[in-house]
């Protein structure tokens, strides 16, 4: 077959992607294609950097050009990626691809632990990212961050005050905690804690940011329905250990989500805690709080089970010395980059689904 851009095309239409189910032409992903003699070269323009896919999606590409043009050309693949988005011409926060809340039915169960990790991987992968922390009850991320008794600064722009951001491991940080001191036992109330928030949307300099990760307070208050309906969430991320006290308010927040008036997506969900394994025998699983109970309550909502993250003790460790488990290598980072794979795997999933329609935005 002779060597244009056009057929390159056509062979690349027989490529599918996997998640999306489209193949990769009709998707626009297949960008810069040059020709020079026998060498071409092109972008494979993925929807997250985090695409668990990458390397089976770019051997199906050499396959088929290689079953159409032999083995003589030079095929140069880049694998490249731009986080996809349905909050285009967004009232608020228009800059912000995804918001994606990080949520449990009861406290303690590891939500912050999660959003943290969470956020440092998809950072790791190369997204730019942004975590909101709204745990008015308790706001943990300044330490787990180590960015304890740091004070986000504040500059003019025009006439308005804008905060600036504390940006830490490549995310960019707003915390309820930054704005108290920590020994300090000032009480959230839902009003206030709202109208922070609202500021936090509103008065941070955010910039472009792929994935804004909002670590919401454990329950499913009255606050949880205000702070929702403030902040246009594109999908949310439920955290349970697979405890039978968990996984009952685990249910009552997934169904949060799903109330008519709030009908934010449920992107799926995290078994925390899944099992006990000591680090020196990776292979020995105990299951501390019952087997599979998150499998079951994904199950049941019929949603994603997205990751299963042991109780090791280097993660606690890790929260509370602020420096998040997934940057030390080994068996948890492995855990939490395959959790960042799978929530960014949703999103693109949700974005170029046609339930994209359902995605509410509020005005903050
Ligand atoms: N997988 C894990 N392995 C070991 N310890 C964990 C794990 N996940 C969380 N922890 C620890 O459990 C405690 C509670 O976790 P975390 O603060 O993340 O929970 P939370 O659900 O956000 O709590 P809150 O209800 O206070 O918001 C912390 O000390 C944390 O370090």
């Amino acid at each position: 077959m002779e060597l244009t851009a056009e057929a390159i095309r056509k062979t690349l239409s027989r490529v599918q992607d996997p998640d999306l189910k489209k193949d990769l032409v009709t998707l626009g992903m297949i960008q810069k294609i040059k020709i020079e003699g026998k060498s071409v070269s092109f972008d494979v323009v993925l929807t997250t950097p985090a695409c668990p896919l990458k390397e089976v999606i770019k051997n199906n590409c050499l396959e088929a050009l290689e079953e159409d043009f032999g083995k003589e050309p030079k095929w140069e693949i880049h694998m490249t990626s731009q986080v996809t988005t349905v909050r285009e011409a967004a009232p608020v926060l228009p800059h912000v691809k995804n918001i994606i809340a990080v949520a449990s039915g009861k406290g303690g169960v590891g939500k912050s632990t999660t959003s943290v990790n969470l956020a440092v991987a998809l950072a790791e992968s190369g997204a730019k990212v942004g975590l909101i922390d709204a745990d008015i009850s308790g706001p943990s991320i300044p330490t787990m961050f180590n960015v304890e008794g740091e004070q986000p600064t504040v500059k003019k722009v025009g006439e308005k005050n804008i905060i600036v951001p504390i940006t830490q491991y490549g995310v960019k940080l707003m915390s309820i905690g930054f704005l108290t001191p920590a020994e300090s036992a000032v009480v959230w109330r839902g009003p206030m804690a709202s109208s922070a928030l609202r500021q936090f949307i509103s008065d941070v300099e955010w910039g472009e940011l792929d994935y804004l990760i909002l670590d919401l307070p454990p329950g499913t208050s009255d606050i949880h329905l205000t702070m929702v309906q403030t902040i246009p969430v594109t999908g949310a991320v439920i955290v349970t250990t697979p405890q039978k006290v968990a996984l009952a308010d685990a249910s009552k927040g997934l169904s949060m989500f799903r109330q008519p008036q709030i009908n934010v997506p449920v992107l799926g969900v995290v078994e925390n805690m899944a099992y006990f394994t000591p680090e020196e025998l990776p292979e020995n699983k105990y299951y501390l709080f019952g087997k599979e109970g998150g499998k079951r309550l994904a199950e049941k909502f019929e949603v994603p089970l997205l990751g299963e993250i042991p109780i090791v003790q280097s993660i606690r460790e890790s929260g509370d010395t602020g420096y998040p488990a997934v940057m030390k290598n080994g068996q948890t980072k492995e855990a939490y980059k395959n959790l960042a794979e799978a929530v960014a795997r949703q999103v693109a999933i949700r974005n170029a689904s046609d339930a994209k329609t359902e995605v509410v935005e509020i005005k903050a």
